[in-house]
């Protein structure tokens, strides 16, 4: 396919737009609405293919899904309503689909086999197909249960107490669904706080949990109910105009419908440090997933260092954070980020690469990269390499690039923002 020539010097953005829905809570919509008993209605629902591919798993396992644009209606008969499939579960590029179905599959007593694109097949799974066995699925898989494909049979699960050894929230969730279905509590101990849309929605189904720092344990046996589910904007997502905005010069952007759940929000407080011009508006902080307008505006940035704890609350948007540091002035140093390299691309390689062939300063480090502005960027050929945050951090990145752009592999956006270039030239438009 051509590249695509991206718009560059973009002399303001502004405008409204409503952020489609949270990828992480559209997932999840659909595995709790599967494994609950009675109907479950969830609206905003994000229509990025990796939500699709979740879809479509669970519609092969049985479970009658009607989908009507955003709006989608899962008929869940309990989780012993799921079935063995006749067909290879195909999880696309969507890491989430396949650790946490591979915790709701661990309970089940039959086989699957699960596959997912080139990316996926070199993505690592022992994090948590080991935790799953330890519990008593059986799994095999390539390279000793690294790699895809994957064939799982479950059954009666004995519960866990584990210690994770990386901050995911995928590899909790895939435990906490294993748990729902052992015989006893399964304790999980995290390094560091991950997104809790797992947690909130057992809840929303009628289950419990207790939470205790780090520390999340979970009752086997519970049994849940449908519910409705109104899906947030994705903060990840929001995070590419909340750059944008602050980037572009003269630039006012209002962005409708945020997710502000706080353990999604370490883009918010990066912007904050590093001296962005931008409002929240008022908010209910108690939703079940809270969700706010921001309006961001062009901005005077510099330069801050980002780590530990803080990491996993913002670790999708680490790849547009490099790109607002080479808009600050000094030095930026993100560290504690190795998880990076094990995303639809290497992320520190794929960021420092590509950013660089665009005039910016920046080096990779083992854990992260070390960015010093502020540089003017010109232009050049550049690639997504298949991954959709870094084609959309591109794409943003062209905006206040002097000299044309052009981008290979764009179509990965479609992964988790269909309308991105449709809402971008609406900001140009507008002014
Ligand atoms: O649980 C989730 O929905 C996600 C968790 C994160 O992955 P890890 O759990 O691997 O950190 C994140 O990068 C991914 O985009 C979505
Ligand atoms: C890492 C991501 O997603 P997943 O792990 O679900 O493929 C992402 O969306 O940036």
């Amino acid at each position: 396919m051509r590249p695509m020539l991206l718009k560059t010097n973009i002399p303001s953005l502004k405008g409204t737009i409503a952020i489609p829905g949270d990828k992480s809570i559209s997932h999840r919509s659909i595995m709790f609405g599967a494994i609950a008993k009675g109907e479950t209605t969830v609206t905003n629902f994000l229509l990025g293919e990796d939500c699709l591919s979740t879809i479509s798993c669970f519609r092969k396992l049985g479970v009658s899904i009607e989908q009507l644009e955003d709006k989608v209606i899962i008929y869940g008969n309990g989780i012993d309503g799921l079935k063995e499939p006749s067909d290879i579960l195909d999880v696309g590029n969507s890491g989430t689909t396949i650790r946490l179905l591979l915790g709701i599959l661990a309970g089940r007593p039959f086989h699957s086999v699960l596959i997912g694109d080139e990316s996926i097949g070199k993505r690592p799974m022992t994090r948590v197909t080991k935790p799953l066995q330890t519990m008593r699925a059986v799994i095999h898989g390539r390279k000793n249960g690294e790699f895809t494909p994957i064939s799982i049979t479950g059954g009666d699960l004995s519960p866990l107490e584990y210690v994770l050894p990386v901050a995911s929230a995928q590899v909790k969730s895939a435990i906490l669904f294993a748990g729902l279905q052992a015989n006893g509590t399964t304790t999980i101990i995290e390094p560091a706080k991950t997104r809790d849309h797992t947690e909130r929605m057992i809840q929303k189904f009628g289950g419990s949990f207790e939470v205790d720092g780090c520390t999340v344990k979970i009752k086997g046996g519970q049994v849940l109910t449908g519910t409705e589910i109104h899906v947030p904007g994705d903060i990840s997502s929001a995070a590419f105009f909340l750059a944008a905005g602050a980037i572009v010069p003269n630039s006012e952007i209002t962005l409708k419908n945020v997710g502000l759940n706080p353990t999604r929000t370490g883009i918010i407080d990066v912007l904050k440090e590093m001296g962005a011009d931008f409002t929240i508006l008022p908010y209910d902080k108690d939703a079940f997933e809270p969700s706010g307008d921001i309006i961001i505006k062009t901005s005077n940035l510099k330069g801050i260092t980002i780590e530990g704890e803080l990491i996993p609350r913002l670790i999708d948007e680490i790849p547009i954070i490099a790109l607002l540091a080479t808009q600050a002035e000094g030095e930026t140093i993100i560290k504690d980020a190795e998880e990076l390299k094990v995303k639809e691309t290497n992320r520190i390689d794929t960021v420092v690469g590509e950013l660089s062939k665009l005039g910016a300063n920046i080096k990779a480090t083992d854990d992260g990269m070390i960015i010093q502005g502020k540089s003017e960027l010109i232009g050049g050929t550049v690639s997504s390499y298949g991954d959709h945050r870094i084609g959309m951090m591109l794409s943003i990145a062209a905006a206040i690039c002097k000299d044309k752009v052009f981008l290979e592999n764009e179509e990965s956006i479609y992964i988790s923002y269909p309308d991105f270039f449709k809402h971008l030239q609406s900001l140009i438009k507008a002014d």
